[in-house]
């Protein structure tokens, strides 16, 4: 993370986009927050970007975090699984779903997830806003526990 605060991401499929807007609001108020990164979809874009497949948020994602241009992503799809499994394929990337309390904690404290993300069609709007504000207050303590079982899979990687 930047000494100057958290620089985010934000995106979204067609599906998530009410709430990825909202959180990307959200977040420019957040005096936690540096920078945040729209990645889309956007309500303005063409119709073939507007309808562009989980997959291509999910992996941008997960790339930009891998080369250092931000430090986490909060990502919506239907779900939340579709952009999660995406962001998973980009090496170093751990990105978990999650829409409670405890869970959203947790993949900060025992995974280490960079990405977090959640589905438009599964949680209540206030409820996705409130889990965000609190899973960008998380930060995994690298001498915890939890670091060696992460270290299995960052060892898996070779990353
Ligand atoms: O995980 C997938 C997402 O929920 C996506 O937004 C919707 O995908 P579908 O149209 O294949 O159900």
């Amino acid at each position: 993370m930047s000494p100057a605060g958290i620089r985010l991401i934000v995106g979204a499929d067609e599906a998530g986009v009410d709430y990825k807007d909202q959180i990307l609001a959200d977040l420019r108020t957040d005096p936690r927050v540096a920078e945040v990164i729209d990645i889309g979809v956007n309500r303005d874009d063409a119709p073939e970007q507007f309808t562009k497949p989980y997959p291509y948020v999910g992996i941008a994602a997960g790339e930009l975090i891998r080369d250092g241009q931000a430090d986490r992503a909060i990502l919506f799809c239907g779900t939340g699984i579709g952009v999660a499994i995406a962001a998973n394929k980009v090496d170093g990337i751990r990105a978990a779903t999650a829409h409670d309390s405890f869970s959203v904690e947790r993949s900060v404290l025992s995974n280490d997830c960079q990405v977090l993300t959640m589905g438009q069609r599964v949680v209540g709007l206030e409820l996705a806003r409130r889990l965000a504000r609190e899973w960008i207050g998380y930060t995994f303590d690298p001498s915890s526990a939890s670091a060696e079982k992460v270290k299995v899979l960052t060892d898996f990687e070779g990353c």
